[in-house]
C-alpha cells in the first residue's frame, strides 16, 4: 500500500497583549482606566478538500502559523482578532501526534477541526480597577497559541488508471510525468504489478495515476496476465486508454482500442463505464503514409471520448495530457464501489500496515532507483507459488535494502523515506 506522509509544524495566533489607557477627555481631571482587551489569537484549521488526494504541497511548505491577535487599544478598543489559518486536506487524511504518533484527528467528514487554539487575549487595565486601586497601571499579556508537531498521512488511491496493450507506453507515460520509476522495456507483460505515481501538475493540483500490466483479448479467461489486477483501479474515477498509433507489432489500433473495451466490460461493466480519455501514443514513430493516427481519431472522437495525441518517449503532449486530465478530475465525483474481499485486510491491518515483511500482503519494493508497489495483496494458491515470489523478491534486492535501512517487520515506510531518490 502507497502511503504519503508528511511532517508539519502548525502554530495557532498568541493573544494580543491587553492595553493600559486612561479615559482622557477636557475638562475631566483623573479619567478611569479604559485599556482594552487583546483579541484571541487565530485558530488552526483542518479542512477536506475533495480536490486534493495527496500531501504533495506540504511538501514545499512545513511550518504554518496562524495570524497574532492584535493588542487591545485604549479608549476600551478591544484589538482584532486574528484570522484563523485554514489548511485544507485531502479527505482520509490523519492527523497524528509527531511526538507520541498518537491520532488527533482523521480527516474523512466534512466538518472543520480545531487542530490548535489561538491564545486568548489579555484583558486590558480597564479589568483591574476596583474601589482601592482605581488607577491600575498593568494589563494581561495574552496568552500564547497552541503548537504542535504532526504527521499527516494519507493511503494513496489511484484517481487515474492507464488501461491498454502491453508494450504501448504506460510506464514510460507514468515515469516521465511522476515520480514513479517503473519498469519499462520493449517487450510484452514488462509490467507485473501495479505502480503508483504522484503526478504534481500545480500547487495545490495533484493526483495518483496507476500504471498497471498490459490487457490482451481474452484475459477475461486468463489469457496474458488475466485481469485480475484490474482490481487496483476499480476506484479510479478516470481511465485513460493508451493506444499504439506507430503500427508496429502489425497492430491495428482501432482494433485495439475495441478489444481493450470489451475486456473491460468482461472485468465490470461499471469500470468499462468510467470516464475515458484516449491517448494515441508513440506519435513520434508513425511511418510516412499510415494514417492511424487520424483513423483512430476519427474512430475515438465520434465516440464521444476526448482524444490527444501524445509521444510518452520524448514527452511531446505529455504535460497538456496531465493538465487536461486534473481538470477532469475536478468534475468528477469520487467512485463509491462495493468494497470487494481484498480490501478488507488493509482496513482490519490497522495503522501500522504498510510494510509487513514477513507478511507479503501490501508490500513496496524499493531497490536501487526503482520504486513500485510490488503488490497488493496476492492470494498464494499454494506453498510452491508463494516460495516462488519470495525469491523473485529477494532478487529484487529490496531485503537487503530494507536491513541497510534499518526497517524492521511491521514498520511503515513512506515514499518520503526514499526522498532521496527522487527525480523530477
Ligand atoms: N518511439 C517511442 N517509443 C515509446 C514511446 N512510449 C514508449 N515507448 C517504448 O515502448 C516500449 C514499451 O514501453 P512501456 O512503457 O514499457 O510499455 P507498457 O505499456 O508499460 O508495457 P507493459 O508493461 O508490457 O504492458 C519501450 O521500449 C518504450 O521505450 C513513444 O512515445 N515513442
Ligand atoms: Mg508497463
Amino acid at each position: 500500500m502507497f502511503i504519503d506522509k508528511v511532517k508539519i509544524t502548525v502554530k495557532a495566533g498568541n493573544g494580543g497583549n491587553g492595553a493600559v489607557a486612561f479615559h482622557r477627555e477636557k475638562y475631566v481631571a483623573a479619567g478611569g482606566p479604559d485599556g482594552g482587551d487583546g483579541g484571541k489569537g487565530g485558530n488552526i484549521v483542518l479542512r477536506v478538500n475533495d480536490n486534493l488526494s495527496t500531501l504533495m504541497d506540504f511538501r514545499y511548505k512545513r511550518k504554518y502559523a496562524a495570524a497574532l491577535g492584535q493588542d487591545g487599544q485604549g479608549a476600551r478598543c478591544s484589538g482584532k482578532r486574528g484570522e484563523d489559518l485554514v489548511i485544507q486536506v485531502p479527505r482520509g487524511t490523519v492527523v497524528r501526534d509527531a511526538a507520541t504518533n498518537e491520532i488527533i484527528k482523521d480527516m474523512s467528514d466534512d466538518a472543520d477541526f480545531i487542530l490548535c487554539k489561538g491564545g486568548r487575549g489579555g484583558w486590558g487595565n480597564k479589568h483591574f480597577a476596583t474601589p482601592t486601586r482605581q488607577v491600575p497601571r498593568f494589563a494581561k499579556a495574552g496568552l500564547p497559541g497552541e503548537e504542535h508537531e504532526v504527521v499527516l498521512e494519507l493511503k494513496l488511491l489511484a484517481d487515474v488508471g492507464l488501461v491498454g496493450f502491453p508494450n504501448v507506453g504506460k510506464s514510460t507515460l507514468l515515469s516521465v510525468t511522476s515520480n514513479a520509476r517503473p519498469k519499462i522495456a520493449n517487450y510484452h507483460f514488462t509490467t507485473l504489478y501495479p505502480n503508483l505515481g504522484v503526478i504534481y501538475v500545480d500547487e495545490g493540483v495533484s493526483f495518483v495515476m496507476a500504471d498497471i500490466p498490459g490487457i490482451i483479448e481474452g484475459a477475461a479467461e486468463g489469457a496474458g496476465l488475466g485481469h485480475d489486477f484490474l482490481r487496483h483501479i476499480d476506484r479510479c474515477r478516470l481511465l485513460v486508454h493508451i493506444v499504439d498509433v506507430s503500427g508496429s507489432e502489425d497492430r491495428d489500433p482501432i482494433e485495439d482500442f475495441e478489444k481493450i473495451n470489451a475486456e473491460l466490460r468482461d472485468y465490470s461493466p461499471e469500470l468499462a463505464e468510467r470516464p475515458m480519455i484516449v491517448a494515441a501514443n508513440k506519435c513520434d514513430l508513425i511511418p510516412e503514409g499510415s494514417d492511424n493516427l487520424e483513423r483512430l481519431r476519427a474512430y475515438v472522437t465520434e465516440r464521444g471520448y476526448p482524444f490527444y495525441e501524445i509521444s510518452a518517449a520524448t514527452t511531446q503532449g505529455t504535460k497538456q495530457l496531465m493538465r487536461v486530465i486534473a481538470g477532469r478530475l475536478r468534475e468528477l465525483p469520487p467512485v463509491t464501489v462495493y468494497e470487494p474481499e481484498y480490501v478488507k485486510p488493509l482496513a482490519e491491518a490497522g495503522e501500522a500496515d504498510a510494510l509487513s515483511i514477513e507478511h507479503m500482503d501490501d508490500l513496496w519494493v524499493v531497490s536501487g532507483k526503482w520504486m513500485q508497489q510490488l503488490i497488493a495483496d496476492i492470494n498464494f494458491a499454494d506453498y510452491e507459488s508463494r516460495m516462488y515470489f519470495d525469491r523473485q523478491l529477494r532478487k529484487s534486492g529490496l531485503f537487503d535494502r530494507l536491513e541497510e535501512m534499518g526497517i524492521e517487520d511491521g514498520d511503515t515506510v513512506s515514499i518520503y523515506d526514499f526522498e532521496f531518490e527522487y527525480e523530477r
